[in-house]
């Protein structure tokens, strides 16, 4: 296993002490220089672990983001294994869906698949607000864990309501969306409900998170480009921005608008907002009240950061396929990226997507170790 000593050594020397706040992974976030390039991955606990498999064997998943204890441990396990900069929840986006009291399963080899899809204004009516209470679980698991992971921060997360919508429409999965677009397109007033009512589950359900201690938040629309740039605008962008807003703590400016017209004043937790084949919707989906924009594969983040602008940090983007080639693909790869990365204010190094389950979980310690050791800066002389 490759020892990372130059990494480890710009860690201890720099911001480390402060804790979450300080850490690589924030200060990126920020725009702020740190000791290296901090490095997470969508989907870093999961199925690629034999000890995520082990413990899930007996437990469906659904159960086992309600079990508090479960959910620490499998948040942990990539923590221990691969030094990554961040830990992610182990949850899911429909969580706090089922909370709000929609009859929906977690299926193996699928995903979320939902008893009876929502189609109609009753339907959207059954959606009902969730408290803290209803997510107790979630409260109590991210208390454990961030006494648990000391300096290295928490990332909560939630499903946009684009995302969501989609899975409560179509009845689970779908390549075309072709159900969702049709109400979008042809029913206005009712996406507008339903995506409404959405923003508000999410919203308390990234609320419960940020008071319970997380260090960021990520938005995922991991099917939003799906729509062009028009149809995002109209029909998805109002709902997700009310969700970024409502956990702006910056009480002063509105997230939406021109934000590049004006700096941004620390507003809360970082928030990052990430979506699949959004190259056209980069610019769009930062003007939705993003610190941070997820980036895929498809774009270079050097193209990706003219798109989005310079007052946003930029995530990602490394083709989670590669993870499958060999070592020197792998490795000219992260180079190209971090030098790509370069172009923007603020780069955490991810995939473009979730990790695969047939990853081999060497290859990613590999990764999280080159990156660490390729980017280090030497340490600040003021801290
Ligand atoms: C679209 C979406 C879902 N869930 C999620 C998204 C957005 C991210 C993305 O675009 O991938 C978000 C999610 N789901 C899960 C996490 C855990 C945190 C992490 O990133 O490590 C996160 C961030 C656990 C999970 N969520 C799921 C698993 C696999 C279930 C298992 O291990 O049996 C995990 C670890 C199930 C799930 N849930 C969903 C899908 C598509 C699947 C996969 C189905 C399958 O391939 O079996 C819906």
């Amino acid at each position: 296993m490759t020892t990372d000593t130059t990494g480890t050594a710009a860690r201890d020397g720099d911001a480390r002490r402060g804790g979450p706040a300080d850490s690589p992974f924030v200060r990126a976030c920020r725009r702020e220089p740190g000791p290296h390039t901090p490095v997470w991955f969508m989907r870093q606990a999961g199925r690629s672990l034999p000890e995520y498999r082990e413990i899930r064997a007996n437990v469906p998943m659904l159960e086992s983001c309600r079990r508090p204890e479960l959910v620490t441990e499998i948040t942990l396990q990539p923590v221990r294994r691969h030094g990554v900069d961040a830990a992610i929840l182990f949850s899911d986006i429909v969580v706090p869906v089922a909370a709000a009291g929609v009859d929906l399963d977690i299926v193996a080899g699928t995903g979320p698949v939902v008893a009876e899809p929502v189609r109609t204004a009753e339907d959207v009516e059954r959606i009902r607000p969730i408290s803290r209470d209803d997510v107790s679980y979630v409260d109590e698991a991210v208390r454990q864990l961030v006494a648990e992971l000391g300096a290295t921060p928490l990332i909560g997360f939630a499903g946009a309501p684009f995302t969501l919508a989609s899975y409560l429409v179509e009845g689970g999965p779908s390549r075309t969306h072709a159900k969702t677009k049709a109400l979008m397109y042809g029913d206005p007033d009712l996406w507008h409900a339903l995506c409404g009512r959405l923003a508000e589950v999410t919203l308390a359900f990234l609320r419960v998170q940020i008071d319970a201690g997380v260090s960021a938040v990520q938005l995922f629309d991991s099917w939003a480009g799906a729509l062009s740039e028009a149809d995002y605008r109209r029909y998805v962008l109002p709902h997700s921005a009310h969700v970024l807003a409502g956990l702006a703590d910056d009480r002063s400016g509105s997230p939406r608008g021109d934000s590049r017209a004006e700096p941004e004043r620390s507003p809360g937790v970082p928030r990052i907002h990430f979506g699949v084949g959004t190259a056209e919707l980069l610019g769009a989906m930062g003007e939705a009240g993003a610190d941070v924009v997820g980036v895929d594969w498809r774009t270079p983040l050097d193209v990706a950061t003219r798109r989005i602008g310079p007052d946003k940090a930029v995530q990602g983007n490394l083709d989670p396929c590669v993870l499958l080639a060999p070592w020197p693909v792998v490795e000219a790869e992260v180079r190209r990226i971090l030098d790509q990365g370069r172009a923007a204010p603020g780069h955490v190094f991810n995939l473009g997507h979730g990790v695969l389950p047939e990853t081999d979980p060497d290859v990613l310690t590999r990764v999280v170790a080159l990156v660490h050791e390729l980017s280090a800066r030497p340490a600040d002389p003021r801290s």
